[in-house]
């Protein structure tokens, strides 16, 4: 069967990676969290003090070092999921944590952020066979796949299930302070001038705020199968 584009989007923490990767180890295609490349941006202006101390970016020395980040990804067997590295150095842990999640959304909203991210994304999937999600795969990066899904959960239940991952991992984790960071992201996701977040016209939404992982994985692989039905119709369609 002809491989398609999965593009998946919506708030932050609610579960796009979880079912992403999923789906993408059971069909055998290739998983990109874009999420994780405007992380590894913010660790990197984090670690050369490009944040003036009211949060804003000091973007033209960020620009002029935008050739020296590299991001790439790398399977991890273990859990399954593609870690991160920024230069050759994992930060798959660090990337994660509270003070890159409290720095990254100001870094996401450089338009010569988002320019180079979205060509290195587009890249990695130029041959199709990829699930990929974040905020504006569907509307951006891919506006032609042929599966889109927005995914949606009230802000108490994202906030709830990320204090649960990171106390999993022995973390520090405060709900409060985690809450109040998903609300922030997603009003400046929301409301940025360049790609905001925002559902494409043709994307199937998914509130999973009341459904099981296991739920949702099936729900996705049922709308897979749909979608790879329609591309093949499509396909034997005559051009004219
Ligand atoms: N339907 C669900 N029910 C309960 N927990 C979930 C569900 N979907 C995802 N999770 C958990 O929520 C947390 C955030 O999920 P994640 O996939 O990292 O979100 P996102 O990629 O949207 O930020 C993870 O700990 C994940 O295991
Ligand atoms: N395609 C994307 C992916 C992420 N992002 C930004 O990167 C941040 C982190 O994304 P993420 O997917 O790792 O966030 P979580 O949902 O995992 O908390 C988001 O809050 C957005 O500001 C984006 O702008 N565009």
């Amino acid at each position: 069967m002809k491989k398609i584009t999965i593009a998946i989007d919506g708030f932050s923490s609610c579960g796009k990676s979880t079912m992403a990767k999923d789906l993408a180890q059971k069909i055998g295609y290739v998983y990109v969290d874009t999420g994780a490349m405007y992380r590894a941006v913010t660790l990197f202006a984090m670690r050369h003090s490009l944040f003036n101390a009211d949060g804003t970016v000091k973007t033209d020395r960020l620009q002029s070092l935008m050739p020296n980040i590299h991001i790439s990804f790398k399977l991890n067997r273990e859990t399954g999921r593609p870690d991160t590295f920024l230069n050759d150095e994992l930060v798959e842990t660090e990337i994660r944590n509270m003070e890159v999640s409290g720095h990254v959304s100001p870094i996401a909203a450089i338009p010569f952020v988002r320019a180079a991210m979205v060509e290195r994304q587009q890249q990695m999937g130029k041959d199709k066979g990829v699930v990929m999600d974040g905020r504006d795969i569907g509307t951006v990066v891919f506006p032609d796949a042929e599966l889109k899904i927005f995914v949606t959960a009230t802000a108490d239940v994202r906030a709830r299930r990320r204090y649960d991952e990171l106390k999993g991992k022995g973390l520090p984790a405060n709900y409060d302070e985690i809450l109040k960071n998903v609300q922030e992201r997603d009003y400046i996701d929301t409301h940025r001038e360049v790609s905001p977040l925002r559902k494409a016209a043709d994307a199937i939404e998914l509130d999973n705020s009341h459904i099981t992982i296991d739920e949702q994985n099936e729900w996705l692989m049922r709308q897979f199968r749909r979608a790879c039905d329609e591309n093949a119709k499509r396909e034997k369609q005559p051009t004219r």
